[in-house]
């Protein structure tokens, strides 16, 4: 029996008992890991090979989920069905958290995860110290090595907490890296000698995240130049010591991406990396190919194959196994833009910086034209499920943002864990006008980011009248307007409705002795510290 695919949990722990993938790598050494990897034995059907490791076409499951943009090799497909590969991911330290549009990356490499093969993700230590200039219309601002060392810290965490299996679900361990770790200790002339001499500047020109900033007024800083090739040799090295042999990322790293088969391929040597590293033409998924870096694509590949053959560490054997570069989709706002970090408003997956509630409240406001589109990208709900999902959508009878809860309730529980996902429920239970669910501090914490906060002095909110204390924190112009919308029914504290002009804030009104919400209208609203 080929494995089960894993689908329908949003959250690896959530996985016991639904995997027959085992993990024979599991014990071995890095440096053992390609040669793991490649003793495989292809899966048959109800064959002896059900005692071999279980892998599946990991390009298939991509494709179903509309996470499959182009990949260098229709090759892909059948290899990922045979052999146990290693796929990497990099993430670049530019904030202290990542954010939604990376966890596209995420569930990409937990797709390759759940298809038996190992993710890797690489933190860009180095990379991040240059800043890449794909999509980017001026130069990234340079960021101290306190900060870039901070960031590594935040996106770390997510990244293992995010990938890693549950005990017992046989799935691979994820490998967690830092380029830092090579590129650290790396000399320029190293550099220049082991690197530099096997790229070609036509090439590295010809790419559009180059060419762009270059008919820009401020044109584009050698540093950020030099970034494709860090890139590039990312997978070289990774390849040499790891076996990795897949570089995932979103459809603007596409260039970046050839940056390094193309580097591969010239360090390396070999007719057969020659063929199975280089873009096929015919080779995307594809036909909409808009948010791939056009010239990239069609940068020449196989010309001066094998220029400077062999390397330098010994691993010309490496040539006989294919590499392959994938991109999936941007994840667009509904306003055609990028969820990234860079334009404002990111919705960052570090619960420090956007806690569970507005993570789930931002994922429950998705637009009706995306959340089936959503669910199959940011969700592991088995295809069959969505489907159902979307055929209720448009049914009589409907009832208004199901597709919604079930997406929010499905991501945060993946990105914060199930006591996350309570936390967000609670909160939003609590917050939903009339409710009977009693408000406790932690959850009105919860959504203090998103309501703004004010502190008094607790002699100015115990005894004090209601209309005193929200003119006080600005809530309403004057307290003669506080008392005219208490009289039309629109003021709540923590959630119950005031009916008395005259009501007086009392002690049983601080939750935990701290905090109050007060309320007017539907929207403005304000949480009230004892200062
Ligand atoms: N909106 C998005 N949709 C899909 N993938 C994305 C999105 N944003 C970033 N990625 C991917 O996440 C990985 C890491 O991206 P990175 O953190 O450098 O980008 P970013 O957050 O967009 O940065 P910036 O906003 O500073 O450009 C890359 O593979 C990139 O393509
Ligand atoms: N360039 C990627 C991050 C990255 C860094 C190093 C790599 O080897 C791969 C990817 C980005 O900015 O999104």
């Amino acid at each position: 029996m080929p494995a089960r695919l894993l689908v329908g949990v949003a959250r690896p722990h959530a996985l016991e008992g639904l995997s027959s993938l085992r993990q024979p790598w599991r014990s071995l050494g890095a440096s053992s890991l390609r040669a793991a990897a490649t003793d495989v034995e292809p899966l048959q059907q109800g064959s002896a090979a059900a005692t071999a490791p279980q892998v599946q076409d990991v390009c298939a499951v991509l494709r179903s989920r509309g996470l499959l943009q182009d990949v260098t090799s229709p090759d892909l497909a059948t290899i990922s069905s045979q052999e146990q590969l290693l796929a990497y991911c990099g993430f670049d330290p530019t904030a202290e958290s990542l954010h939604l549009g990376n966890l596209l990356g995420i569930m990409v490499l937990a797709w390759f995860q759940r298809c038996g093969h190992t993710p890797v993700a690489l933190l860009g230590g180095a990379t991040g110290r240059v800043g890449d200039p794909s999509g980017k219309s001026a130069e990234r601002p340079v960021l101290s090595e306190e900060l870039i060392e901070r960031n590594v810290k935040g996106i770390e965490l997510t990244l293992r907490t995010l990938l890693q299996p549950p005990p017992g679900s046989g799935l691979p361990e994820p490998l967690v890296l830092n380029n830092l770790d090579w590129f650290g200790g790396m000399g320029l002339l190293t550099f220049l000698r082991e690197i530099g001499k096997y790229a070609r500047v036509g090439t590295m020109l010809a790419k559009e995240s180059v060419r762009k900033r270059m008919e820009s007024e401020s044109g584009i800083s050698y540093t950020e130049f030099t970034y494709q090739l860090l890139q590039g040799y990312d997978f070289v090295h990774m390849r040499r010591q790891y076996g990795v042999r897949v570089q995932v990322g979103g459809s603007d790293q596409w260039g970046n991406i050839l940056a390094g088969t193309d580097l591969m391929r010239r360090m390396m040597g070999g007719p057969e990396a020659a063929d199975a590293c280089g873009p096929s033409s015919s080779s995307s998924s594809n036909s909409d190919t808009s948010g791939s870096e056009a010239s990239d694509a069609a940068a020449p590949t196989g010309t001066q194959q094998g220029a400077g053959a062999g390397s330098s560490d010994g691993s010309e054997g490496a040539a006989a196994d294919p590499c392959f570069g994938l991109t999936f989709p941007l994840l667009l706002k509904a306003d055609g833009s990028k969820f990234g970090k860079s334009e404002g408003g990111a919705v960052w997956l570090n619960a420090d910086m956007l806690g569970p509630y507005q993570f789930y409240q931002f994922l429950f406001k998705t637009a009706d034209a995306d959340v089936i589109k959503f669910l199959r990208m940011l969700t592991f709900l088995p295809l069959e499920e969505v489907a159902s999902i979307e055929t209720a959508m448009q049914a009589p009878g409907y009832a208004a943002n199901t597709a919604q809860r079930r997406l929010a309730e499905e991501v945060t529980r993946f990105v914060h864990g199930e006591q996350g996902l309570q936390q967000a429920l609670k909160a939003t239970q609590a917050l939903a006008p009339g409710a009977v669910t009693k408000l406790d501090a932690d959850s009105l914490e919860a959504i203090a980011g998103d309501a703004p906060s004010a502190s008094l002095p607790r002699d100015r909110l115990v005894g004090a009248l209601l209309a005193d204390v929200m003119a006080a924190v600005g809530m309403q112009p004057s307290k003669a307007a506080v008392r005219r919308m208490i009289k039309g029914g629109g003021v709540r504290v923590n959630n119950e409705r005031i009916e008395d002009e005259l009501h007086m804030l009392s002690e049983e009104d601080l939750i935990d002795s701290r905090l109050v919400l007060i309320a007017a209208g539907k929207k403005n609203k304000m949480l009230v510290r004892v200062a």
